[in-house]
């Protein structure tokens, strides 16, 4: 399978010019053998592997040299760096420079620990993957933020939550005793992207993997990932001591329940001496927390944070809460519960936030709790894998998206208080900041399932490093090294990946639209689900009437944007003011309400459903000119995929508008092809229904 190399293909590179530039600049690899520990020597093979692999057999040059190691372990390193004066005053900070004079090159590759040399190897490789030039090579990164995590919403029986690419990669049957080769190579391309930490369990899971049998086999997982910087953390199941210990209670103010708690920490500990600590998802969505203890979640997260504190661990207590009684708009549960515990929570505890305060929606403004927390340090939880865009199925680059909030600017300390401010720490000064991703890895060869969607754990971990880094950048970099350099591949399959997630948002939840599935999965369009409760149904978040369309969270409304600091309320409380891409999650308007575009809203609206699904049938046009480009089975993968997801843009567009014509009685605009069928037939189309199916907990 073509994708199971990722974006570490290292393929022989056909430019002449340029292997000729790399193989006389780049000499024989010198590393001292003292000191070299298991960081070190990872960094060596990977080195060696992308330099044999990109040379290919050509000579490479015997008067240059390459010299790889940190100061403390190199003496030649050492020297060098004395001279030019440099110094490394950050974490994990890699240096990667060219010293050329006439027919000799020295390249150094080193930094601040054994960790960053790795990082190093990587940015160096991706450099000559992306076929940049030697003369003048100069690369220098340190991590913006410290914790950089995956968040695998994982079960031991293997089945993944919200995602579709397989089964979970961990194989709990034959942990201890076998070691599969793919977790080197999940190490490897975490550790390429920067990525130093991975919760190997489900937020939902329960709390068997605290039992020893699972401790052990999770030791063994924390051993193989080790010398790729990466640690492993658990979710701690709240009421853990109840199920394992054998306690009647969990209250987090009960000296037996901290004592359980501590010892088994402790226990952890001497399994895994590098255990990273807790992901902790309580009294939401149904599972156990402090507050049945009439205790809060400051509490609870103290509790685990001080377990955790002696061994050098964190707890991400989640701020996804959402209760089973609905009190208030869902929107304002999180700010509500969390900005009153400012100031209680310990430096080890931090309270992990998605980027949105509904959830992952195709787009969703920032989440008004960032900044509100000044004594509290936020993470930033992003959803890699596509549980609203499309799942393995449609073609999304998420970056876009991610870029949106990561430049959001929160106003908590004046103008430029960016939500990426606030997560790395700027804002207000924090220690242990933290980005959060949940995976879209799974045990498909390839990974990801859609060959496109490895792009976005690519894209997660290189902005978690560097949150500046554009999305441009970020796609030119993994189209190259995943595909090739050939322009046209790079223009081509660029486009297309910048644009794609404005197009899902056009074809699905346009406008401001959100959570308007079909029930009880997160695939498919269903604007006229009204049954059970009112927060799960589409027609509470949508709220169309004949009047028009959209929440109206304003101060005539549920208020939920009076949250938000007074700058942003200002500019998002009128909706001739507000972002159109967020109009209807703020504002109930009128069918005929003028759009910037000269448009009625219902024309507009139409006219966007058309447009993402024109945007999917060019996509087929530009794919389908790649192929002989980039090597067929990917080509055959993502094109098949093209036109499953254009059939599916057409049904959203056509499902949707069907159903809101109902209450806009107004005619679809002349330019777009009107739905082929009556609404019935979209209510009753279960496609996306199949029995036993994994879509169907979607
Ligand atoms: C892990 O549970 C998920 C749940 O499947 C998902 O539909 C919801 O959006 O978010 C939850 C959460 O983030 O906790």
């Amino acid at each position: 399978e073509d994708g199971y190399r990722l974006w570490l293909r290292y393929e022989s590179i056909q430019k002449q010019e340029i292997l000729d530039s790399y193989l006389s600049n780049i000499g024989t690899v010198d590393i001292a053998q003292k000191d070299l520990n298991p960081t070190l020597r990872v960094a060596a093979d990977e080195l060696q592997k992308g330099l044999s692999g990109l040379l290919g057999s050509g000579e490479r040059s015997n008067k240059s040299r390459l010299l790889i190691g940190t100061a403390s372990q190199n003496p030649k390193i050492a020297k060098i760096l004395e001279k030019q004066n440099t110094n490394f005053d950050q974490k994990d900070e890699y240096l990667v420079f060219a010293d050329s004079k006439s027919k000799q090159t020295t390249i150094v590759i080193t930094g601040s620990s054994d960790q960053a040399v790795l990082y190093g190897v990587f940015a160096f490789l991706r450099h000559l993957q992306t076929h940049q030039p030697i003369e003048g090579l100069s690369l220098r990164s340190a991590p913006r933020v410290e914790n950089r995590i995956l968040n695998h919403w994982d079960n031991l029986t293997r089945t993944i939550e919200r995602s579709m690419s397989g089964a979970s990669l961990w194989n709990w049957f034959d942990l201890p005793y076998y070691i599969e080769p793919y977790y080197i190579d999940y190490a490897r391309a975490c550790a390429s992207v920067g990525i130093n930490g991975t919760v190997l369990t489900n937020v939902n899971a329960n709390s068997t993997v605290l039992h020893p049998q699972f401790i052990e086999k999770v030791a063994a997982l924390a051993d193989t990932f080790r010398p790729y910087g990466i640690r492993v953390y658990l979710t701690a199941r709240f009421s853990a001591p109840i199920e394992l210990g054998g306690l009647d209670s969990a209250d987090p103010l009960d000296p037996v329940v901290i004592k359980w708690w501590n010892d088994k920490v402790a226990e952890i500990y001497e399994y895994v001496p590098d255990f990273g600590g807790f992901l902790v998802k309580a009294n939401s969505e149904g599972q156990p927390g402090p507050q049945k203890y009439g205790r809060d979640h400051a509490d609870g997260a103290n509790m685990l944070a001080d377990a955790l504190a002696p061994h050098g661990g964190i707890v991400m207590w989640r701020a996804f809460v959402y209760d089973f009684e609905i009190k208030e708009d869902r929107h304002k549960q999180a700010y509500t519960e969390f900005t009153n515990l400012d100031g209680r929570f310990r430096e080890n505890a931090i309270v992990q936030t998605k980027n949105g305060a509904i959830d992952f929606m195709p787009r969703e403004p920032y989440h008004p709790l960032f900044g509100a927390t000044p004594e509290t340090t936020q993470a930033l939880e992003l959803q890699i894998t596509q549980e609203y865009l499309g799942g393995d199925v449609h073609l999304a680059y998420l970056a876009p998206m991610w870029r949106e909030v990561l430049n959001a600017d929160t106003f908590a300390q004046g103008k430029g208080s960016t939500v990426a401010k606030v997560i790395d720490g700027s804002v207000f000064s924090h220690k242990n900041t933290t980005f959060a991703g949940v995976s879209n890895a799974g045990n498909e060869r390839n990974w990801t399932g859609h060959p496109i969607a490895a792009s976005n754990w690519y894209a997660f971990g290189r902005l978690a490093w560097d949150h500046t880094l554009s999305s441009e950048q970020i796609a030119d970099e993994w189209i190259r090294m995943t595909f090739n350099n050939q322009s046209e591949v790079v223009d081509t399959i660029a486009n297309i990946m910048l644009a794609s997630h404005q197009t899902v948002v056009d074809y699905s939840m346009p406008l401001g639209l959100h959570h308007i599935m079909a029930e009880g999965h997160h695939y498919g369009p269903g604007p006229w689900f009204d049954q059970g409760r009112p927060d799960w149904t589409s027609v509470y978040y949508h709220r169309a009437d004949e009047a028009g369309i959209g929440f109206d969270r304003t101060e005539s409304g549920t208020n939920a944007l009076g949250q938000y600091f007074p700058e942003r309320v200002a500019k998002w409380s009128d909706p001739e003011q507000i972002d159109e891409r967020y109009l209807l999650w703020f504002h109930h308007v009128s069918w005929d309400f003028e759009m910037d575009s000269g448009e009625t809203l219902w024309n507009e609206l139409c006219l966007t459903y058309q447009r993402g699904v024109n945007d999917v049938a060019k996509w087929i046009q530009e794919w389908d000119g790649l192929s002989g480009k980039i090597d067929a089975q990917r080509h055959a993968r993502v094109a098949a995929m093209l036109i499953r997801q254009h059939a599916d843009a057409i049904f959203w567009k056509d499902a949707c508008l069907s159903y809101f014509q109902t209450f806009s009685k107004r005619p679809y605009p002349k330019s777009i092809t009107p739905p082929e069928n009556d609404l019935e037939h979209y209510k009753n189309f279960k496609l996306y229904h199949v029995p036993g199916h994994p879509a169907e907990q979607w």
